[in-house]
């Protein structure tokens, strides 16, 4: 793993929390973008050596809008960028790890992710994300 990429929190409602993030916390709003494979609304805040990316469900069929509904609004996943991203799966999956799907899929930014089950990660839920 390289380090990591992202920290991704699921809120309710994008518009209504970016304030607490941009003017309270004085963080930069680096971009706000549509992920039509994950069914999520992103913004990306830039925190210095790692990115926030606050993720709102774009309709029910979201695994954010399951995350909300059954915990709340919180921590969801932390990103580990990655090279090679087919090949880290592999390696991965030969070591016992419960991967969520077989391929790697479009993420935020033209990057590829895949994500790691939580119940193999200890109750963390893992991203891997390779930018091109
Ligand atoms: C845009 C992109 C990017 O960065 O580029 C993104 O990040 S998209 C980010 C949004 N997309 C994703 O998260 C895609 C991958 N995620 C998924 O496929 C799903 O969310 C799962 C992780 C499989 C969970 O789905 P679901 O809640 O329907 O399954 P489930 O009810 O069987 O839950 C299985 C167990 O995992 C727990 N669980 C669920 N979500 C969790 C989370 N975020 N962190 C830690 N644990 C979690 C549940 O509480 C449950 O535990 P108990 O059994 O103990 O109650
Ligand atoms: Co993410």
């Amino acid at each position: 793993m390289k380090k990591v990429d992202h920290i991704g929190i699921a809120v309710r409602d994008l518009n209504a929390v970016l304030p607490y993030y941009t003017d309270t916390l004085g963080l930069p709003l680096m971009k706000i973008e549509e992920v039509e494979s994950q069914k999520v609304r992103v913004a990306f805040i830039d925190a210095g050596n790692v990115k926030l990316e606050l993720l709102e469900a774009m309709d029910d069929q979201s695994a954010i809008y399951k995350f909300l509904e059954k915990k709340g609004e919180g921590i969801h996943h932390i990103a580990f960028g990655v090279e090679n991203i087919e090949q880290r799966m592999e390696e991965l999956r030969d070591k016992g790890v419960r991967l969520l799907s077989d391929k790697p899929n479009p993420g935020a930014g033209g990057a590829m992710v895949a994500f790691l089950h939580p119940k193999s990660s200890n109750g963390v839920l893992y991203e891997l994300c390779e930018k091109e």
